[in-house]
């Protein structure tokens, strides 16, 4: 059981993976997130209750290009994979290329490798390089936003550029384990630098006039963006 989340007990959350998520989650992504939990940093992965409500936003917009930055090892990159179309696409930024690396021969195995167009690269120079291009901007269907906290700022500016009006932006970590409520004194060294950048991309978000909100507390915290102007 991983324990992760925002729920009030272990337990709770524990009857909801058992209960809803674990009995429809597609085997590949079984796969991945158990060649992930040996992994140092296991607990960037995305958890499998937000991926379920990631997937469900997918099918019901019928997303079919796509963007992600921050793939790890690849668990929402296969989700998404394993949910658009046949014919759907995904830009995949990482700084990291290693750990993408762990989750491909799953990737392969699923069949789904020909969506998927990985970019190894600090996302802001990525998203400037897809913006260069005319044919980018307002294209987007689907943006997942899951890399370093303190450029999300930076991120949403080029992701609204990207995104199609309509389209669904998912930003992910917007509660930061909770920490976004708590006094900064009683907040973990560890948590206090993304505390600050998510209190301020939070606040940013919640008066940008050019998207509409709901704030989700699944896994550490999705906010699910839909842009209107
Ligand atoms: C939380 S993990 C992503 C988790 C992933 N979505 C999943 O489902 O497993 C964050 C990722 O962002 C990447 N990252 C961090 N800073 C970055 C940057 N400046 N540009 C691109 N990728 C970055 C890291 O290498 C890491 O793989
Ligand atoms: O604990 C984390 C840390 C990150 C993280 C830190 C620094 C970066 O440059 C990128 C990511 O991301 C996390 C994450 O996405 C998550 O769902 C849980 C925990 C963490």
């Amino acid at each position: 059981m991983e324990h992760k989340g925002l729920l009030q007990s272990d337990e709770l959350y524990k009857y909801i993976l058992e209960t809803n998520v674990y009995p429809h989650e597609p085997e590949p992504l079984k796969e991945i997130r158990a060649l992930t939990c040996s992994h140092r940093l296991f607990f960037m992965g995305t958890s499998p209750d937000a991926g379920q409500m990631i997937e469900m936003l997918l099918k019901l917009t019928g997303a079919k290009k796509t963007l992600e930055i921050g793939v790890y090892t690849g668990y929402s990159l296969l989700l998404t994979a394993l949910a658009i179309p046949e014919d759907g696409k995904i830009v995949a930024i990482d700084v990291n290329r290693e750990f993408y690396e762990i989750g491909k021969p799953v990737i392969k195995k699923a069949q789904v490798e020909h969506k998927i167009n990985f970019i190894e690269s600090e996302a802001i120079v990525a998203l400037d390089k897809l913006l260069e291009d005319p044919n980018n901007k307002g294209s987007f269907d689907y943006v997942f936003v899951d890399a370093d906290k303190i450029n999300y700022l930076n991120y949403h500016e080029k992701v609204m550029e990207l995104v199609k009006v309509n389209g669904i932006v998912v930003y992910d970590n917007t509660l930061w384990y909770g920490s976004v409520v708590k006094s900064k004194d009683l907040v973990p060294e560890t948590l206090k630098e993304g505390r600050i950048s998510v209190l301020k991309f939070n606040k940013s978000l919640a008066n940008d006039s050019r998207v509409k909100l709901s704030m989700v507390p699944l896994g550490d915290g999705l906010t699910i963006c839909r842009r209107v102007r």
